[in-house]
């Protein structure tokens, strides 16, 4: 059988100091054996936006992997994250994404700590690992871009250039005009980007009162791989999206107050995604910044994880359920083929085509 390319996989976070001390316990169960993740009803029935809670004392919800409290970095890596990457520098596109509310483990899982590196930096890693075991006859070339999403509005962390426009040219991919992608020779210059980045989101929000809970950041690496076979040159372009999103607390019970606009990009996410859940005639990935830098993520052009991260505690009951029930949402959408990305043979002295 076939392998899905998108896989859904979700995380809980261990209780942090503070909700220990107020004395609150953990409602969620992962069972990792079964990839089944439970969520136990509160003590107290609570009144959710879907009326008085009946009876139930457990949801569980299936995925391709779980991980609980107790879960490492690095085993998240080894066991999700890794496939993906692999497919990358073979070849093929690959998108890594993380989903949650504010304060769910987005960050630590994706950037890490100083002890536990995040899936970023285990990725640069093992690129330039791949890259150090191949033959004198494959080359690499690597560019690295890193965007924020805020208001539908796109900035590159680097140059740090706003309101970049989203294009597309007939018969090719869509891509960012004026992003600026930077060429790394060692996985130090990958790291040197992201925290460049990092650093120049923590100077703008600084200036502009913004919250980083509520922006969506991408880190974008396009990988050009050169193979020499019988005299010929092989070359394969591929992409690796790793997608930090804002909190997916709704505008309602959000901390900050805020337009609708601001949401506007995981609103249109979750009608992309129950569309294509349905098998709708037309996804609406127009819709929203987000969606339009998601669609090959979604649409089968790419290897892709979603990533559901949840807070253990009985407060976020509702936070909760419906994290696992947008994953448990995409987890529905039909297996496409994996849309080959082309090899173009060329003459040994021609350059491999840009790419956008
Ligand atoms: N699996 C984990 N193990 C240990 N600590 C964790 C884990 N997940 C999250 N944390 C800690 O919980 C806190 C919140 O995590 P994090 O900042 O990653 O949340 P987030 O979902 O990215 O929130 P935001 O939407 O605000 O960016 C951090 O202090 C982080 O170190």
């Amino acid at each position: 059988m076939q392998e899905d390319n998108i896989k859904v996989i979700s995380r809980c976070r261990p209780l942090n100091q503070r909700e220990i001390q107020t004395g609150a316990h953990s409602i969620i169960y992962c069972n990792k054996n079964l990839a089944q993740v439970s969520v136990k009803l509160p003590d107290r029935k609570e009144q959710t936006s879907e009326g008085q809670i009946e009876g139930e004392q457990t949801r569980s919800f299936q995925f391709d992997a779980v991980y609980g409290e107790d879960a490492t970095n690095q085993e998240l890596f080894n066991e999700s994250f890794r496939p993906i990457v692999q497919t990358v520098v073979e070849g093929q596109n690959g998108c890594i994404f993380a989903y949650g509310q504010t304060g769910a483990g987005k960050t630590f899982t994706m950037s890490g700590n100083g002890t536990q590196p995040g899936c970023m930096p285990s990725s640069f890693n093992y690129i330039f690992e791949y890259i150090s075991q191949q033959p004198s006859t494959v080359s690499f070339s690597i560019k690295a871009s890193y965007i924020e999403i805020y208001n539908e509005c796109i900035t590159d962390l680097i140059s740090q250039q706003t309101d970049l426009r989203i294009r597309q040219k007939p018969e090719q991919a869509i891509y960012i005009e004026n992003l600026s992608e930077h060429s790394c020779g060692t996985k130090e210059d990958l790291q040197k980007i992201l925290e460049k980045g990092y650093q120049n989101q923590c100077i703008k929000i600084t200036q502009m009162g913004q919250c980083s809970a509520r922006s969506h950041t991408m880190f974008i690496i396009k990988l050009e791989k050169t193979e020499v076979v019988n005299g010929e040159k092989v070359c394969k372009l591929s992409t690796l999206k790793m997608i930090d999103l804002a909190g997916s607390e709704r505008p309602e019970i959000s901390r900050f107050k805020e337009p609708m606009m601001i949401n506007k990009s995981l609103a249109s996410l979750y009608v992309v995604v129950s569309k294509l859940a349905s098998q709708a005639p037309h996804i609406p990935y127009r819709d929203s910044q987000l969606t339009r830098l998601m669609q090959d993520a979604l649409d089968g052009n790419s290897k892709t994880v979603l990533m559901a991260l949840i807070s253990p505690v009985s407060q976020n009951y509702e936070e909760i359920l419906s994290t696992l029930r947008f994953a448990d949402q995409v987890k529905k959408i039909p297996n496409q083929p994996l849309v080959k990305v082309e090899s173009k043979q060329l003459a040994a002295n021609q350059e491999c085509p840009e790419q956008k």
